[in-house]
């Protein structure tokens, strides 16, 4: 079974040729500020997205029309259940008019279903950044016109948290475990035997992270958006494509940053020690979740990589319960599996 995977992120394009359960070839294309920004809208990435995934292919010396199907990570949908879905007419036109908001893996569909329809293939998305898992109880705002939304990297926080609970000789299932991936957004949930019962929402609550500012002061920020100085589309901008490192900082390269703090660059220092802190409180507030029963607390994402920023996390938290640091993700192998158990028949796809 060939399958192609697509995995468009906020700073990459991540691309693999899976045959059955093994990986053929995995690809990442690194995408800087500048590239996208030539881009108005995300839709507009379309075209320059999906060239990618065509060179791929045939870097890994394959022909498209080899392919048994192709699976991508889903994006901001109505709230569904975890699982694989077939990618259909009503999801892509949510993800393409952007009804539940804009984000890179709104793409993830879109390039799968064009890819359907010119090869005449099955199409899936799996675990997307809308699976809802919450109890009642954590969906008050504190406002009644605004319900809190669960918008989070379920991807790859299930298949790590699956990962580490077995490597603790537990199913997920009989696990409690606060994960935290640090990518472009942040999301730190806590997963209450195999159901992610609350999380932040990465893209604009919790800590601040990459790209994103996270939880603001209300009130400044509700005074913020009447002075007159931004627009509303200017404001989302700033809160989910300007915000937190990137806002202090300039860039998206958290790579830099540190190499900056490293070098006794004070400011660059503080943005690192501020966002681990935020990171810390926010796994210190999904214990109280768990009632103080946790099994495990993991790090993972693209930052994870960076030993001073689980480093710091981790001083804080490890008196909560044992600290696993999983650097990077596991999404293309979640991806690939969540759509071979479909072909495989050992799973049904579910219907958006
Ligand atoms: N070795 C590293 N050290 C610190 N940060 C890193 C490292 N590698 C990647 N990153 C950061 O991780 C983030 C990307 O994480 P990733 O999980 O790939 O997110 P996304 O899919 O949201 O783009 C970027 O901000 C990048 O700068
Ligand atoms: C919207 C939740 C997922 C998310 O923030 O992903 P990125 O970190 O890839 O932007």
């Amino acid at each position: 079974m060939k399958i192609l995977v697509i995995n468009p992120g906020s700073t990459s394009t991540k691309i693999a040729l899976y045959d059955g359960k093994d990986s053929q070839l995995e690809k990442t294309v690194r995408h800087n500020s500048e590239e996208l920004s030539k881009y108005d809208k995300l839709a507009d990435q379309f075209e320059y997205r999906l060239g990618h995934v065509r060179d791929a292919v045939t870097e890994g010396g394959w022909n498209l029309h080899d392919l048994d199907a192709v699976v991508a990570r889903g994006g901001l949908l109505k709230p569904i259940p975890g699982g694989t879905f077939e990618v259909n007419e009503k999801m892509v036109e949510d993800l393409k008019n952007a009804r539940f908001g804009e984000h890179a893996s709104n793409l993830g569909a879109i390039m799968a279903d064009s890819l359907r329809s010119e090869l005449n293939i099955p199409a899936y998305i799996v675990d997307p950044v809308a699976v809802d898992e919450f109890d009642e109880v954590a969906r008050l705002s504190g406002m009644k016109e605004l319900e809190r939304i669960s918008q989070s990297h379920t991807l790859n926080m299930k298949s790590v948290a699956r990962e580490v609970a077995e490597e603790m000789s537990k199913s997920y299932f009989d696990a409690n475990l606060i994960v935290c991936h640090l990518g472009s957004g942040i999301s730190v949930a806590p997963h209450k035997k195999g159901q992610m019962v609350d999380v932040n929402n990465a893209n604009n609550e919790g800590p601040f992270a990459t790209e994103r500012t996270g939880t603001l002061p209300a009130y400044q920020l509700v005074r913020l958006c009447y002075s007159g100085k931004y627009s509303e589309e200017e404001m989302v901008k700033k809160v989910v494509k300007e915000g937190g490192i990137y806002s202090y900082m300039g860039t998206k390269d958290v790579v830099l940053v540190e190499e900056k703090a490293k070098k006794g660059e004070e400011r660059a220092k503080l943005v690192l020690d501020a966002m681990s802190y935020q990171v810390a409180k926010e796994v210190g507030a999904m214990a109280t979740v768990l009632e103080g029963e946790v099994d495990a607390i993991v790090i993972t994402g693209g930052m994870a990589n960076s030993s001073y920023i689980s480093g710091k996390i981790k001083r804080r938290v490890e008196f909560l319960a044992p600290v696993k640091v999983v650097p990077g993700e596991r999404e293309l192998e979640a991806l690939a599996l969540g759509a071979l158990r479909v072909l495989t028949r050992k799973e049904e796809a579910q219907v958006y």
